[in-house]
């Protein structure tokens, strides 16, 4: 189903029944990626509201997304936060998954970190490194789906989407200097390939990934990052590597969804930290954020 104007007028209604229900006006939006939930837990003062109780909200399926928004405080900034994220394979149109993005943007969100678990094909990855996104290849955008087919809104943004600057050289340069300070050793900058899933990928899937120039394989970020984009929000990717793509026809070792969630939990704490200390050490001025009160006036 393509948006229609109606669609685009739920949009306003969910904002606003966001905004009468929180007392915090965020600038911040962090979607956690499978296993990567308890991201949401370290958000302070927080008001929860389950998907199922937002109007117009689609519901997440998958087993490791919770389903609930929660809006609060982390480190002294105001933030909204998807604790669950919705993906094309559980039947949801590209423009329905990327709803709460355009919710964000409505709110007044300027900056978006999107976690998400992958399968490495860089030999030199290993399972529980986080990649810094440094770029993404959109492949079910270049063989036609995006969040962007059908009427614009040109409230939203433009027909037309640059994304040679999807994201954002500052907040890579940040997470860098942060995960030093960390002492973290086992950070990655890369890409990210987004298939469509919800199948893991064949051998020789994974091979053309490769020469394609995909250091990871998964299935989601690149269609809220599309539609942040044209929002004008900036954004952050961070790539958890749950598992390694098998590019070996003579193995019987199988991708599964159990270990991803098992390498979630296992990395939990120190993605907390990474996107704990990042958010506190952001200079929201440098992002456009003028009034950074928390709460509404
Ligand atoms: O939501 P993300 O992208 O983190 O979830 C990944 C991709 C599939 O949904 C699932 C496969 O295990 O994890
Ligand atoms: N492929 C695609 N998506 C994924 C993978 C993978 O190997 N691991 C976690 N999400």
């Amino acid at each position: 189903m393509l948006p229609s104007r109606s669609m685009l007028n739920d949009i306003d209604t969910t904002t606003q029944w966001l905004l009468d229900r929180t007392r915090h006006r965020p600038k911040i939006a962090i979607i956690c990626g499978s296993g990567l939930g308890q991201l949401a837990e370290m958000v302070e003062e927080a008001d929860v509201f389950n998907y199922k109780d937002i109007p117009n909200f689609p519901v997440t399926t998958v087993v490791g997304h919770k389903g609930r928004l929660l809006i609060g405080i982390l480190n002294g900034k105001c933030c909204v936060c998807m604790q669950g994220r919705f993906h094309s394979y559980e039947g949801h149109h590209m423009y329905k998954l990327t709803f709460p993005v355009r919710v964000f943007a409505k709110m007044g969100i300027k900056l978006m970190f999107a976690t998400n678990a992958c399968g490495s094909l860089n030999p030199s990855y290993n399972v529980g490194d986080l990649m810094i996104m440094r770029d993404h290849i959109n492949l079910p955008g270049l063989t036609g789906l995006s969040p962007l087919v059908g009427l614009n809104d040109e409230r939203f943004g433009a027909r037309f989407v640059a994304l040679s600057t999807a994201y954002e050289r500052k907040l890579k340069t940040l997470a860098k200097e942060v995960a030093k300070n960390l002492g973290y050793n086992f950070i990655q900058e890369g890409v990210y390939m987004m298939q469509f899933g919800p199948c893991f990928e064949t051998v020789a899937e994974c091979k053309m990934a490769r020469t394609m120039g995909a250091d990871v394989m998964g299935m989601s970020t690149v269609p809220e990052v599309t539609v942040a984009r044209q929002c004008g929000i900036r954004c952050f990717g961070l790539s958890l590597v749950t598992n390694k793509c098998i590019i070996d026809e003579n193995t019987d070792v199988v991708a599964n969804h159990e270990e991803v969630l098992e390498i979630g939990r296992m990395r939990s704490k120190d993605t907390q930290n990474l996107v704990y200390a990042m958010t506190g050490a952001l200079d929201l001025e440098e992002y456009g954020v003028t009034n950074n009160n928390h709460e509404k006036v």
